[in-house]
């Protein structure tokens, strides 16, 4: 897979793995509509907050964008950040780049949970022998 841009025309085309390197504060686009928006000097002035951007990024954020109910005069500023469309003939990439990258809570959650079977995998034989052998041991 090629992670480099390439031109169509005058346009440029990214493809997904482009798009998820900018999620940050510093550096963030948006997707919306195939369209890509660089909206990071806008993320200080957009009037419904930067954290709403920060989220919807390094995805598809058409939903998002719509479900908000923009007015027009929001609609045309997005030009004003338009950088380029998004290549969907790398589809797949999908699947690999929009998938929210895991939380360090979420990651020492499962990282617990592994932990709690680990120990059940090794105690449930020894529960097994002592059962038996209290059963062993009231037979008596
Ligand atoms: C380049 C992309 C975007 C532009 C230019 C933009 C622009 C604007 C503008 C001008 C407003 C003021 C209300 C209006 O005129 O409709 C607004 C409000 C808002 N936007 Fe965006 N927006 C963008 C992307 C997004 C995205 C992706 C989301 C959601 C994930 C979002 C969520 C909101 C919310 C929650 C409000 C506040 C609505 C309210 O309180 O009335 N915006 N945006």
């Amino acid at each position: 897979m090629t992670t480099t841009s390439e031109m169509a025309g005058n346009r440029k085309v990214f493809n997904l793995l482009e798009l998820s390197q900018h999620r940050s504060r510093h550096d963030c686009w948006l997707l919306i509509d195939g369209k890509v928006y660089d909206v990071t000097d806008f993320l200080k002035d957009h009037p419904g907050g930067d954290d709403v951007l920060l989220f919807a990024t390094g995805k598809d954020a058409t939903h998002e964008f719509e479900e908000v109910g923009h007015s027009s005069s929001a609609k045309a500023m997005l030009s004003e950040f338009y950088v380029g469309d998004i290549d969907s003939t790398k589809a797949n990439d999908i699947a690999i780049t929009a998938t929210p990258k895991q939380t360090t809570e979420q990651i020492q959650d499962n990282n617990n949970s592994e932990l709690l079977i680990k120990r059940f995998q090794f105690l449930a034989p020894l529960l097994i022998l002592g059962l038996a052998l209290g059963v062993l041991f009231y037979q008596d």
